[in-house]
């Protein structure tokens, strides 16, 4: 393997091939996206080792950032005490957000479960250090806002690595960033971009539980692709989609 300072010296030596995957292969990767779930309820007790946390934070850390920046923090929260705090927290914003809705769906929004916050043992904090590359950056002079979709892109990579390790993880956003930072000392430049409850699942839904429970279905994917402009449909719009993944 090539050091760092071999690449800057012949970088197309860097070059290794990229051919598809296996059909096997393959198979895991879709297989992967497809059930991984967004987890409230399901957290077994046992701590999650230290061995696979690291494994999941590596491909956190594998994520693609704009100009490389890899721009995250990990906070790994398992003290009681804190994680109370954070769900007082939690409480607070949920009440906000069920007034905010039409009156109609208030108790079938509050009918739902929105947070593992205590019951996973592990909860994990992922924040977005907006000045690492120095004032701009390659990549973000035009769209600063890249550093934070770039923290998003290794929130989906721990997401599914913690899937395939038989892990749950479940987002929560329902909390004020305020709340969070004076629980975990956040300070005010670091951006905070996912709160996830993490933990070891025996089961998890098939399906979004949000569409298990008639909040939400997944549109149709045909309806979401434009061809050459927007609002434009082509041949993928005209039957719907029979999707091969093999
Ligand atoms: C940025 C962001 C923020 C949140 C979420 C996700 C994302 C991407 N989701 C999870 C969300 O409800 C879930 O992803 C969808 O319902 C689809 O379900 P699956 O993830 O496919 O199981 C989520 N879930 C929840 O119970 N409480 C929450 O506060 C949030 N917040």
């Amino acid at each position: 393997m090539a050091t760092d300072a071999e690449h800057r010296a012949a970088p197309e030596d860097a070059l290794e091939a990229a051919a598809p995957f296996s059909e096997a292969e393959r198979a895991a990767i879709y297989r992967v996206i497809h059930a991984r779930r967004d987890v409230r309820d399901e957290f077994l007790a046992g701590d999650v080792p230290r061995d696979v946390i690291l494994r999941i934070l590596d491909a956190a850390h594998h994520a693609p950032s704009v100009g490389f920046m890899q721009p995250w923090n990990f906070i790994l929260v398992r003290d009681a005490e804190k994680r109370r705090a954070v769900y007082a927290a939690f409480e607070r914003a949920c009440a906000a957000e069920e007034e905010a809705l039409a009156p109609e769906r208030r108790a079938h929004y509050r009918s739902l479960k929105l947070q593992g916050i205590l019951k996973a043992p592990l909860n994990i904090c992922v924040t977005c250090d907006r000045a690492r590359s120095g004032a701009t950056g390659l990549g973000r002079t035009q769209q600063p806002d890249t550093d934070i979709l770039s923290t998003a892109c290794a929130v989906q990579n721990l997401w599914l690595a913690a899937r395939a390790e038989g892990v749950g993880v479940g987002w929560v956003s329902i909390m004020r960033d305020e709340d969070l930072r004076q629980i975990l000392d956040i300070p005010k430049e670091i951006a905070i971009v996912a709160y996830l409850c993490v933990g070891y699942v025996a089961q998890a839904y098939a399906a979004p539980e949000l569409e298990v429970r008639r909040w939400a279905s997944r549109l149709p994917l045909e309806e979401l692709i434009f061809e050459e402009s927007w609002g434009k449909r082509g041949s993928l719009h005209n039957s719907a989609l029979n999707i091969d993944e093999t």
